[in-house]
């Protein structure tokens, strides 16, 4: 938990203990139901929250944005980032209702009031949001054909509307049909740990 105060000191106390208490909530439910690699849920600050927080060095989403977290399994990137941003409404959709539910129930036990959730498929989901993000669900240009649709025409960020990914690994074949709009950050240059020397950020506008 240190590890998200020392790269976020602006959290307030109330972000502060509801990070706090994913350890235990996460623990408890990954247990029953498998959301994070079992060895992992000891790396969870590091692997899952802080990674997951590495789309705020892309954007700081307005309040009043709406964003959806499509694949999100047990609510990553979104539980993070609805604390981080808790003026702005997170949708967090998945294809497993089992996954889901410990989403939920993690969100509901921390009170978490700028979250909803639904068990779907995202080529199901039609609502429209200002941003679409997303880790670890499928290579960019399918995710890129499956959202286009839930991406609002009105503008409010500092970025136009569209879609932030968090990645690792090389790249240059999947961002190559979009290297004329993608923006791409290296996490490495932002989190000194070792974790993140592969991982990157990719924003496409839609
Ligand atoms: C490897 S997991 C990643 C979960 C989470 N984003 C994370 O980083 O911990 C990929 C997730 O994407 C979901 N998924 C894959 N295709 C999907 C689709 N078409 N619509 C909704 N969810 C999908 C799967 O059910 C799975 O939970």
């Amino acid at each position: 938990m240190k590890v998200i105060q020392t790269y976020f000191p602006e959290l307030n106390e109330q972000q502060c203990q509801q990070l706090e208490a994913l350890y235990d909530l996460y623990t408890d439910w990954n247990a029953k139901i498998n959301v994070i690699s079992r060895k992992d849920i000891e790396n969870l600050y590091l692997h899952h929250v802080l990674h997951s927080l590495g789309i705020v060095k892309m954007l700081r989403f307005k309040d009043g944005s709406s964003v959806m977290d499509v694949g999100t399994g047990g609510g990553f990137p979104g539980i993070p980032l609805a604390i981080f941003f808790p003026n702005v409404q997170f949708h967090l959709v998945d294809s497993i209702g089992k996954k889901i539910k410990v989403g939920q129930a993690v969100a509901e036990a921390i009170g978490l009031k700028n979250i909803t959730f639904r068990h779907c498929r995202v080529e199901e989901e039609k609502e429209k949001y200002d941003f679409v993000v997303s880790r670890a669900v499928m290579p960019l240009a399918d995710l890129v054909k499956l959202v286009r649709k839930n991406i609002k025409k009105e503008q409010q960020n500092a970025l136009p509307n569209g879609l932030i990914c968090l990645k690792g690994g090389e790249l240059q074949h999947e961002i190559l049909p979009f290297r004329n709009q993608a923006l791409s950050l290296e996490l490495g240059d932002y989190f000194k740990e070792e974790f993140f020397k592969t991982k990157k950020v990719v924003y496409v506008p839609l």
